[in-house]
């Protein structure tokens, strides 16, 4: 039996934009997606999710779909299992196992569908785990790239690398289409994360911003400022400029509210951040619902955002200099 976690993340900025080849920058979190992976004697695949919106769910299916066992709604096994599935796959490709079996359990901090990348966290830890018991040792920047084809096939297509080399790596990092790499540690930023409860799914959400760039060229335009802005952003991590950060992560909030991917709950979150005095507010993640994510060093913007209707919860959310951990 063999465990690997992985953390989630936050968006400082350049989500979405980073689908179309413009930088951005995601800081690993301290909040983990845990996978136990036990190699079983037939080929079949045994998932055991207890910490799913679904209340938990246990899906044992081999290769012909139809003779899953499942304890959920049979629409919900796909949503529940894609990523999971994926990345055995992916262990079965990197162990040269193509019947090899699995029993796996997984138990995250990550709330699902939310922005925090509980995808990436679940295909890191899941690949590393399966590979590992099959007695295959993996680099992280090879379970990068393994954990970012999932992301692609189950986002048909529509992924960058950031999310899961964010969480394979941990700390801050930079993407910008093929090219990955670590940030040094940034200065200490007072990550503080509202969330509304909701989910986004980040396919659908990255088709949408997909069809309103292909519709409209402001829409290019904008996605290219996400980009300039990311490249200003840069310019004040290194400056260890947390007052011009926050200023950035503002108008980055704005611009994807103009590419419709922010909600009601979230601008309601992102405002109740910005009257408690916090130094700026994003979305983080796909969007359409979930979390946001401020820096305030003081507690005024999380006593704020728990008395913000929309907001389901607030938490810190401290930087994870650690990535993929073998458990
Ligand atoms: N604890 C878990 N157990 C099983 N599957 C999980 C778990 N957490 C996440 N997943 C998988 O990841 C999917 C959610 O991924 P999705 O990319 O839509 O949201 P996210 O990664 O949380 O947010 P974002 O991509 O915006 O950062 C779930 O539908 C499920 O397939
Ligand atoms: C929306 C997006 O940019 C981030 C999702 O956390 C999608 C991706 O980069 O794969
Ligand atoms: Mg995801």
């Amino acid at each position: 039996m063999t465990t690997s976690s992985a953390p989630g993340k936050v968006y400082l900025f350049g989500e979405h934009a980073v689908v179309y080849g413009e930088p951005a920058v995601p800081c690993a979190v301290g909040r983990r997606a845990r996978v136990t992976v036990e190699e079983r004697d037939d080929d079949r695949i045994r998932v055991e999710a207890e910490d799913l919106s679904l209340d938990g769910f246990t899906v044992t299916y081999g290769d012909d779909p139809d003779d899953a066992d499942v304890n959920v709604p049979g629409d919900l096994v796909a949503a529940a299992t894609g990523y999971v599935d994926g990345a055995v796959a992916q262990a079965r490709d990197a162990a040269d196992a193509p019947d090899a079996g699995f029993s796996v359990t997984i138990e995250s901090d990550i709330p699902l569908g939310a922005g925090l990348g509980s995808s990436a966290a679940v295909a890191v830890a899941g690949i590393d785990a399966a590979t590992r018991e099959l007695g295959v040792e993996l680099s992280a920047t090879e379970l990068a790239d393994r954990a970012y084809r999932v992301e692609h096939e189950v986002q048909e297509g529509q992924a960058s690398r950031a999310d899961t080399f964010c969480s394979a790596m941990g700390g801050a990092v930079r993407v910008e289409g093929d090219d990955c790499k670590r940030l040094p540690d940034p200065p200490d930023l007072p990550f503080v994360v509202g969330y509304d409860g909701g989910a986004g799914n980040t396919g659908e959400l990255v088709a949408g911003v997909r069809d309103l760039r292909e519709q409209y060229e402001f829409a290019a335009d904008t996605v290219a400022s996400i980009g300039d802005l990311v490249r200003e952003g840069e310019r004040a991590l290194r400056d260890d400029d947390v007052a011009r950060i926050g200023e950035l992560m503002d108008f980055n909030h704005g611009l994807l509210s103009a590419l419709g991917v922010s909600a009601r709950s979230l601008d309601a979150m992102v405002w109740g951040a910005r009257g408690a005095g916090a130094m700026g507010a994003k979305l983080t993640g796909a969007g359409g619902g979930g979390c946001v994510v401020a820096l305030d060093e003081s507690d005024a913007t999380l006593t704020a955002l728990e008395y913000t209707t929309a907001c389901e919860t607030a938490f810190r959310a401290e930087l994870d200099t650690e990535g993929v951990r073998r458990e």
